[in-house]
């Protein structure tokens, strides 16, 4: 991480103060708990908003934005740092192409974050999507398989696109439990957070709406249509799962790269030998030699043998 470039965090003094003072306050919060350095990983399938969230949490244009797919599908990492706090935050390209999870890229991924701590993993998806298929917990399952199922400790779920008039007049807050609720329960099952994994149900989701038509309140802060001021309310959650009390996620060697598939289950070898002798061969052998010592010789043979006392 010392290698890259760390730059004034200038992008804050373009919020709205009202939005500045409260990040402010939450950067203070974090310092008070010894944490001065933030490391934010943003993961998703394409096209979903992550290198806008990236660009709206800075407050400048630092990644490229696109309505269509990246081309270079690698990761980038921003760098800024005030008052003594640095954040980073990776933007990463959409794990989806064609239908599948892009192992190439999942890869690249894996090796720009070698020996790099992820504090906060940003699971980002649109809210304006009215299902959710396989396709989501094959990207759950790819970022678990990859970072261990505890990284899900870590992550908030980011709904992007949240100035959305719901469709057949529901509720505003009826369509984002359901959608949230829908996402939540792949990420579960995606990740086999188990039922007594009760940390599960306490992955939080937050709403963000990164459209320059986003609506503003009288402070000129960016707003949902709840009212809510959403880049404090992102970053105030963003705090909270930092001081959750789970650990950071290290990602070294061992860890993206896991068990070598050519070692596994080769201790189990000499015990599947023994196995097949003790149950398989010796039975089979026993079996055939009770079968022999009680087979009834035809008469030919026993005469063969002089065992006959049949004269003929
Ligand atoms: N209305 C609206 N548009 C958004 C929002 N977030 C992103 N967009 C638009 O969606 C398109 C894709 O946004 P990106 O931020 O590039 O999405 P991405 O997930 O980084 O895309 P990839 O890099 O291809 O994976 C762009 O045209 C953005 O302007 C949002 O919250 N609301």
């Amino acid at each position: 991480m010392a290698s890259q470039l760390i730059r004034e965090w200038t992008g804050i003094q373009q919020f709205p103060a009202a939005t500045q003072t409260k990040l402010l306050e939450l950067l203070g919060k974090l310092k008070q708990e010894n944490v001065s350095t933030l490391t934010i990983l943003v993961m998703g399938k394409g096209g979903i908003g992550k290198s806008s969230t990236v660009n709206s949490i800075i407050g400048e244009r630092a990644v490229a934005v696109s309505a269509f797919q990246s081309e270079i599908p690698r990761p980038v990492m921003v760098s800024r740092s005030t008052a003594g706090f640095t954040l980073n935050v990776i933007d990463t390209p959409g794990l989806i192409e064609g239908g599948y999870v892009n192992d190439q890229t999942l890869e690249n991924i894996k090796r720009f974050l070698v020996n790099k701590t992820i504090d906060i993993l940003l699971y980002v998806d649109r809210l304006d999507t009215y299902r959710v298929d396989n396709l989501d917990k094959q990207v759950v399952k790819a970022v678990t398989e990859s970072f261990g199922k505890e990284i899900w400790k870590r992550a908030l779920v980011v709904l992007t696109h949240a100035q959305l008039l719901p469709p057949d007049g529901l509720e505003y807050d009826v369509f984002f439990t359901g959608r949230s609720e829908a996402l939540l329960k792949v990420v579960r099952s995606g990740a086999k957070i188990k039922k007594q994994d009760t940390w599960g149900d306490a992955i939080p989701v937050a709403l963000v709406e990164n459209s320059g038509r986003c609506n503003k309140n009288e402070n000129i802060e960016k707003v949902l249509p709840c009212g809510t001021a959403w880049i404090p309310n992102l970053v105030k959650t963003i705090t909270e799962v930092a001081l959750n009390g789970s650990k950071p996620i290290l990602v070294n060697k061992k860890l993206i790269e896991g068990p070598n598939p050519d070692r596994r289950w080769k201790e189990f070898i000499p015990l599947v030998f023994a196995f097949q002798y003790f149950f398989i061969i010796k039975p089979l052998q026993r079996a055939i030699k009770n079968d022999m010592a009680r087979e009834t010789r035809p008469a030919w043979e026993l005469r063969d043998t002089g065992l006959s006392s049949r004269k003929f």
